[in-house]
Protein backbone atom coordinates (compact mmCIF):
# COMPACT_ATOMS: atom_id res chain seq x y z
CA UNK A 1 0.00 0.00 0.00
CA UNK A 2 3.22 2.27 0.38
CA UNK A 3 3.86 1.85 -3.19
CA UNK A 4 1.21 2.18 -4.58
CA UNK A 5 0.37 5.87 -5.54
CA UNK A 6 -3.31 5.76 -4.11
CA UNK A 7 -4.41 3.58 -0.76
CA UNK A 8 -7.76 1.94 -1.07
CA UNK A 9 -9.64 2.27 2.21
CA UNK A 10 -12.13 0.40 3.98
CA UNK A 11 -15.16 -0.15 1.60
CA UNK A 12 -17.67 1.53 3.66
CA UNK A 13 -21.64 2.17 2.95
CA UNK A 14 -20.70 6.27 4.07
CA UNK A 15 -17.87 6.31 1.18
CA UNK A 16 -19.64 4.47 -1.44
CA UNK A 17 -16.61 2.33 -2.90
CA UNK A 18 -13.09 2.68 -2.04
CA UNK A 19 -11.71 6.03 -1.68
CA UNK A 20 -8.50 6.99 -2.89
CA UNK A 21 -6.32 8.84 -1.02
CA UNK A 22 -3.23 10.48 -3.04
CA UNK A 23 0.14 9.96 -1.95
CA UNK A 24 -1.07 7.29 1.56
CA UNK A 25 2.38 6.69 3.26
CA UNK A 26 1.46 8.19 6.34
CA UNK A 27 -2.27 6.38 6.91
CA UNK A 28 -3.85 5.90 9.64
CA UNK A 29 -5.23 3.58 11.98
CA UNK A 30 -2.11 1.37 12.20
CA UNK A 31 -1.03 -1.56 14.72
CA UNK A 32 1.67 -0.57 17.35
CA UNK A 33 4.08 -3.34 17.85
CA UNK A 34 5.33 -2.64 21.46
CA UNK A 35 9.21 -3.75 20.66
CA UNK A 36 9.47 -2.38 17.62
CA UNK A 37 8.42 1.25 19.18
CA UNK A 38 11.09 3.57 20.43
CA UNK A 39 11.35 5.61 23.39
CA UNK A 40 12.12 9.12 23.03
CA UNK A 41 12.95 11.30 26.15
CA UNK A 42 12.61 14.38 24.99
CA UNK A 43 8.66 13.54 25.14
CA UNK A 44 6.74 15.74 27.44
CA UNK A 45 3.66 15.00 29.65
CA UNK A 46 0.35 15.91 27.74
CA UNK A 47 -0.78 19.71 29.10
CA UNK A 48 -4.58 19.78 28.58
CA UNK A 49 -6.21 22.58 29.64
CA UNK A 50 -10.30 22.13 28.95
CA UNK A 51 -13.36 24.53 29.27
CA UNK A 52 -16.39 22.39 30.13
CA UNK A 53 -18.30 25.62 28.91
CA UNK A 54 -16.72 25.44 25.43
CA UNK A 55 -18.92 22.54 24.95
CA UNK A 56 -21.76 23.41 22.25
CA UNK A 57 -23.54 19.98 20.65
CA UNK A 58 -23.70 16.53 20.29
CA UNK A 59 -24.90 15.24 17.07
CA UNK A 60 -25.10 12.03 14.64
CA UNK A 61 -22.68 12.75 11.11
CA UNK A 62 -23.90 8.82 10.18
CA UNK A 63 -20.58 7.67 10.92
CA UNK A 64 -20.21 8.23 14.73
CA UNK A 65 -21.70 10.69 17.06
CA UNK A 66 -19.82 13.78 17.87
CA UNK A 67 -19.16 16.40 20.82
CA UNK A 68 -18.51 19.58 19.45
CA UNK A 69 -16.82 22.26 21.33
CA UNK A 70 -16.18 26.16 20.43
CA UNK A 71 -13.24 26.42 18.99
CA UNK A 72 -13.38 30.17 18.37
CA UNK A 73 -11.54 31.16 20.98
CA UNK A 74 -8.45 29.58 23.01
CA UNK A 75 -10.52 27.81 25.67
CA UNK A 76 -10.22 24.32 25.25
CA UNK A 77 -6.29 23.49 24.56
CA UNK A 78 -4.08 20.51 24.31
CA UNK A 79 0.17 21.65 24.54
CA UNK A 80 3.20 19.38 25.59
CA UNK A 81 3.53 15.86 24.57
CA UNK A 82 5.22 15.61 21.30
CA UNK A 83 3.81 18.65 20.52
CA UNK A 84 5.96 22.21 19.51
CA UNK A 85 2.49 24.48 18.86
CA UNK A 86 -0.86 24.87 20.67
CA UNK A 87 -3.70 23.13 19.55
CA UNK A 88 -7.47 23.75 20.08
CA UNK A 89 -10.13 20.74 20.80
CA UNK A 90 -12.94 20.64 18.09
CA UNK A 91 -14.99 18.00 19.02
CA UNK A 92 -14.38 14.16 20.26
CA UNK A 93 -16.06 10.96 18.74
CA UNK A 94 -15.54 7.26 19.58
CA UNK A 95 -15.50 4.20 16.75
CA UNK A 96 -16.82 0.73 18.46
CA UNK A 97 -17.83 -2.89 17.23
CA UNK A 98 -20.95 -4.61 17.14
CA UNK A 99 -19.43 -6.73 19.93
CA UNK A 100 -17.17 -6.55 22.76
CA UNK A 101 -14.70 -8.51 20.63
CA UNK A 102 -13.83 -5.72 18.62
CA UNK A 103 -14.57 -1.93 17.66
CA UNK A 104 -10.73 0.01 18.27
CA UNK A 105 -9.01 1.75 15.20
CA UNK A 106 -5.48 1.27 16.47
CA UNK A 107 -4.26 -1.83 18.30
CA UNK A 108 -1.55 -2.81 20.55
CA UNK A 109 0.43 -5.90 19.63
CA UNK A 110 -2.35 -7.03 17.65
CA UNK A 111 -4.95 -6.42 20.85
CA UNK A 112 -7.95 -4.97 19.66
CA UNK A 113 -10.39 -2.96 22.42
CA UNK A 114 -14.39 -2.98 22.11
CA UNK A 115 -14.18 0.84 21.44
CA UNK A 116 -11.41 4.03 21.01
CA UNK A 117 -12.05 7.78 21.46
CA UNK A 118 -10.67 10.64 19.77
CA UNK A 119 -9.86 13.53 20.94
CA UNK A 120 -9.49 15.83 17.77
CA UNK A 121 -7.84 19.46 18.19
CA UNK A 122 -5.99 21.47 15.54
CA UNK A 123 -2.88 23.85 15.41
CA UNK A 124 -4.30 27.40 16.02
CA UNK A 125 -0.27 28.64 16.86
CA UNK A 126 -0.19 28.07 12.99
CA UNK A 127 -3.63 28.42 11.52
CA UNK A 128 -6.89 30.05 12.02
CA UNK A 129 -9.65 27.70 11.03
CA UNK A 130 -10.25 23.66 11.42
CA UNK A 131 -10.22 23.59 7.69
CA UNK A 132 -7.24 25.29 7.08
CA UNK A 133 -5.18 22.82 9.68
CA UNK A 134 -6.73 19.59 8.21
CA UNK A 135 -5.13 20.06 5.37
CA UNK A 136 -1.78 20.70 6.82
CA UNK A 137 1.35 18.37 8.05
CA UNK A 138 1.60 19.50 11.55
CA UNK A 139 -2.00 20.26 11.43
CA UNK A 140 -4.06 18.71 13.85
CA UNK A 141 -3.61 16.54 17.06
CA UNK A 142 -5.78 13.45 17.99
CA UNK A 143 -5.45 12.00 21.32
CA UNK A 144 -6.82 8.09 21.14
CA UNK A 145 -8.06 6.41 24.72
CA UNK A 146 -8.74 2.62 24.49
CA UNK A 147 -11.81 1.29 26.44
CA UNK A 148 -12.14 -2.00 28.16
CA UNK A 149 -15.52 -3.50 29.16
CA UNK A 150 -15.27 -3.05 33.20
CA UNK A 151 -16.88 -0.92 35.91
CA UNK A 152 -19.44 1.50 34.66
CA UNK A 153 -17.83 4.96 34.17
CA UNK A 154 -19.69 7.55 35.76
CA UNK A 155 -18.68 10.57 33.78
CA UNK A 156 -19.53 8.86 30.75
CA UNK A 157 -23.11 8.30 31.60
CA UNK A 158 -24.16 12.06 30.66
CA UNK A 159 -23.22 11.41 27.09
CA UNK A 160 -24.91 8.35 27.12
CA UNK A 161 -28.29 9.64 28.23
CA UNK A 162 -27.67 12.23 25.67
CA UNK A 163 -27.78 9.42 23.18
CA UNK A 164 -31.45 8.14 22.41
CA UNK A 165 -32.31 11.95 21.42
CA UNK A 166 -29.54 11.81 18.36
CA UNK A 167 -30.33 7.77 17.18
CA UNK A 168 -30.80 8.81 13.75
CA UNK A 169 -28.19 10.76 11.43
CA UNK A 170 -28.26 14.18 10.95
CA UNK A 171 -30.03 14.55 14.19
CA UNK A 172 -28.40 17.21 16.94
CA UNK A 173 -29.08 18.50 20.24
CA UNK A 174 -27.84 21.01 22.47
CA UNK A 175 -24.99 19.47 25.21
CA UNK A 176 -23.08 21.80 27.23
CA UNK A 177 -20.51 21.57 30.65
CA UNK A 178 -19.34 18.65 29.59
CA UNK A 179 -15.56 18.19 30.35
CA UNK A 180 -13.25 16.07 28.35
CA UNK A 181 -10.99 15.36 30.62
CA UNK A 182 -12.92 12.95 32.56
CA UNK A 183 -12.52 10.51 29.59
CA UNK A 184 -8.52 10.31 30.14
CA UNK A 185 -7.27 7.93 31.71
CA UNK A 186 -5.22 8.50 34.96
CA UNK A 187 -2.03 8.21 33.67
CA UNK A 188 -1.19 10.66 30.34
CA UNK A 189 2.29 10.34 30.71
CA UNK A 190 2.78 6.79 28.86
CA UNK A 191 1.21 7.39 25.49
CA UNK A 192 3.17 6.25 21.86
CA UNK A 193 3.14 8.73 19.11
CA UNK A 194 3.39 8.75 15.32
CA UNK A 195 2.49 10.77 12.28
CA UNK A 196 -0.50 9.66 10.24
CA UNK A 197 -3.94 10.46 8.83
CA UNK A 198 -7.83 11.23 9.57
CA UNK A 199 -9.42 7.91 9.66
CA UNK A 200 -12.26 9.07 8.17
CA UNK A 201 -12.40 11.85 5.45
CA UNK A 202 -11.25 13.66 4.24
CA UNK A 203 -8.45 11.43 5.25
CA UNK A 204 -6.00 13.82 5.30
CA UNK A 205 -2.44 13.26 6.25
CA UNK A 206 -2.35 16.10 8.55
CA UNK A 207 -2.24 14.04 12.36
CA UNK A 208 -0.22 13.89 14.95
CA UNK A 209 -1.34 10.73 16.93
CA UNK A 210 -0.90 10.02 20.37
CA UNK A 211 -2.50 6.90 21.62
CA UNK A 212 -2.16 6.70 25.77
CA UNK A 213 -1.16 3.48 27.15
CA UNK A 214 -3.73 3.40 29.90
CA UNK A 215 -7.69 2.51 28.73
CA UNK A 216 -10.64 3.57 30.66
CA UNK A 217 -13.22 1.51 31.81
CA UNK A 218 -16.96 1.75 30.42
CA UNK A 219 -19.48 -0.98 31.60
CA UNK A 220 -21.00 -3.18 28.96
CA UNK A 221 -24.79 -1.29 29.14
CA UNK A 222 -22.63 1.62 28.21
CA UNK A 223 -21.35 0.66 25.36
CA UNK A 224 -24.83 -1.12 24.36
CA UNK A 225 -26.57 2.41 24.03
CA UNK A 226 -23.31 3.39 21.24
CA UNK A 227 -24.65 0.39 19.23
CA UNK A 228 -28.79 1.69 19.63
CA UNK A 229 -27.67 4.46 17.48
CA UNK A 230 -28.03 4.41 13.77
CA UNK A 231 -26.45 4.74 10.86
CA UNK A 232 -29.54 6.26 8.98
CA UNK A 233 -31.73 8.71 8.76
CA UNK A 234 -35.52 8.93 10.04
CA UNK A 235 -36.52 9.31 6.29
CA UNK A 236 -34.92 5.76 5.37
CA UNK A 237 -36.45 2.63 5.21
CA UNK A 238 -34.03 0.28 6.41
CA UNK A 239 -32.73 1.20 9.69
CA UNK A 240 -28.69 0.24 10.50
CA UNK A 241 -27.45 -0.70 13.37
CA UNK A 242 -23.87 2.06 14.09
CA UNK A 243 -21.10 -0.50 14.87
CA UNK A 244 -17.93 -1.58 13.73
CA UNK A 245 -17.85 2.21 12.43
CA UNK A 246 -13.38 1.65 12.51
CA UNK A 247 -11.49 1.93 9.45
CA UNK A 248 -9.08 -0.75 8.25
CA UNK A 249 -5.10 -0.92 9.99
CA UNK A 250 -3.03 1.15 7.14
CA UNK A 251 0.70 -0.16 6.46
CA UNK A 252 3.02 1.18 8.45
CA UNK A 253 5.40 2.37 5.58
CA UNK A 254 8.67 2.46 7.31
CA UNK A 255 7.55 4.98 10.42
CA UNK A 256 8.48 4.78 13.38
CA UNK A 257 6.50 4.62 16.19
CA UNK A 258 7.87 6.87 19.75
CA UNK A 259 7.11 6.07 23.15
CA UNK A 260 7.08 8.35 26.05
CA UNK A 261 8.00 5.38 28.91
CA UNK A 262 10.71 3.02 28.73
C1 LIG B 1 -14.92 21.72 10.11
O1 LIG B 1 -14.22 21.47 8.92
C2 LIG B 1 -14.30 20.18 8.49
C3 LIG B 1 -13.68 19.86 7.30
C4 LIG B 1 -13.75 18.54 6.85
C5 LIG B 1 -14.42 17.58 7.58
C6 LIG B 1 -15.01 17.97 8.76
C7 LIG B 1 -15.75 17.00 9.57
N1 LIG B 1 -14.82 15.98 10.10
C8 LIG B 1 -13.58 16.49 10.66
C9 LIG B 1 -12.63 15.36 10.91
C10 LIG B 1 -13.29 14.17 11.50
C11 LIG B 1 -12.53 13.07 11.90
C12 LIG B 1 -13.19 11.96 12.39
O2 LIG B 1 -12.59 10.82 12.77
S1 LIG B 1 -11.05 10.66 12.92
N2 LIG B 1 -10.92 9.18 13.43
O3 LIG B 1 -10.58 11.61 13.90
O4 LIG B 1 -10.43 10.80 11.62
C13 LIG B 1 -14.55 11.91 12.48
O5 LIG B 1 -15.04 10.74 12.98
C14 LIG B 1 -16.43 10.66 13.12
C15 LIG B 1 -15.31 12.98 12.07
C16 LIG B 1 -14.67 14.10 11.59
C17 LIG B 1 -15.51 15.24 11.15
C18 LIG B 1 -14.97 19.26 9.25
ZN1 LIG C 1 -11.86 8.79 15.11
Amino acid sequence: ACSSKYVLSQMHPMWQGPLAVPGGDRQSPIDITVRKSVFDSELKPLVTNYDPNTCQQIWNNGYSFLVEYDDTTDKSTLKGGPLKDSFRLCQFHFHWGECNAWGSEHTVDRRLYPAELHLVHWNSDKYSLFEEAVMEDNGLAVIGVFLKVGKRHEGLQKLVDALPAIRHKGSVVEFNRFDPACLLPINTDDYWTYHGSLTTPPLTESVSWIIMKQHIEVSHDQLAVFRSLLFTSAEEEAQKSMVNNFRVQQALCGRTVRSSFT
